[in-house]
């Protein structure tokens, strides 16, 4: 597993993928800088009239949610069939779903008409989005979920692959969940971590096209920087600055030394 990971990490880097991302107005600045540091390509475009041609030109495609409009949510799905119809692959954010009526309706009808091929959220949006119940406030969980509990149902519910961060982060498809547990809890502590992994996940499955191992990668790589970051800084304003550059620079012995799957489950039995 981590010469896997080792090896589709130096796909990423040699790929340079162009993301297309759709995301958020809190976090574009924070998820184009984190796409450069990772070595790949970020734009930002979100006018109707031209998605569809700069996600045909993109080798990926990131949904996020997080300051959705109306009109926003029909862009969205001019993207995502343009994607859909070049097998692009689609990553989905469900920031804040669960929040408010529109966003849950909004994430469905994007679950509804699109072929997402990855779904990123936190423990309670997947929750939400899985029809479990969580309280939110904001764009985040007010009470501690059990994760491998909640990832079992939502995989089974939802049957799309899922990546769902939290203090553990659970990487998931219908035949086999992993566990990891490297990071830094400074990523709660700046905006758009979520939002940026997100955006992570799509330039690893840009690369690399696995249910599993792509996205593994990408989280064991975004976790690890996080570390490597945490190890310089302890202020949330240092620790932003210190993780980007740390996303450029995550070789294959941190990845050896630090990497921690603690579990796996292969259709239900550990090994
Ligand atoms: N308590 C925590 N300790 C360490 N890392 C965390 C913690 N909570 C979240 N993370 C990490 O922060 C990143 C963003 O996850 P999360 O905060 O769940 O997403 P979001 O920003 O969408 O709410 C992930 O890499 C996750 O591993
Ligand atoms: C604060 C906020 N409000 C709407 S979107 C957003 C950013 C959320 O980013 P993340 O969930 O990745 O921290």
């Amino acid at each position: 597993m981590k010469q896997s990971i080792i090896e589709i990490v130096d796909q990423v880097k040699q790929k340079q993928s162009l993301i297309h991302n759709i995301t958020n107005q809190v976090v574009m600045n924070f998820t184009a800088n984190g796409l450069y540091a990772l070595g790949a390509l970020p734009i930002m475009a979100h006018e109707r009239r031209e998605v569809a041609e700069i996600t045909t030109q993109s080798d990926a495609l990131v949904l996020n949610i997080g300051t959705l409009t109306e009109e926003l949510l029909e862009t969205m799905i001019v993207a995502g069939r343009a994607a859909n119809r070049k097998g692009i692959p689609i990553v989905f954010d469900p920031v804040g779903v669960g929040a408010t009526k529109f966003r849950t309706e909004a994430a469905r009808k994007l679950l509804s008409e699109l072929e997402i091929n990855l779904i990123r959220g936190n423990t309670a949006e997947i929750s939400h989005l899985a029809g479990l119940k969580a309280d939110m406030r904001g764009v985040d969980a007010t009470e501690q979920l059990d994760g491998e509990i909640v990832i079992r149902q939502s995989i089974e519910k939802l049957a799309i692959p899922i990546v769902m961060t939290g203090k553990t982060d659970f990487i998931a498809d219908q035949a086999t969940i992993i566990k990891l547990t490297n990071g830094s809890a400074l990523l709660t502590k700046i905006t758009g971590a979520g939002c940026l992994l997100s955006s992570v996940v799509a330039a690893f499955l840009a690369a690399n096209q696995s249910n599993i191992l792509a996205p593994t990668a990408a989280v064991a790589y975004f976790t690890i920087a996080a570390e490597k970051a945490a190890e310089q800084a302890t202020l949330s304003g240092q620790f932003h600055i210190a993780f980007l550059d740390a996303l450029s620079g995550v070789t294959a012995t941190d990845l050896e030394e630090r990497l921690q799957i603690e579990k796996v489950s292969v259709n239900g039995s550990e090994f």
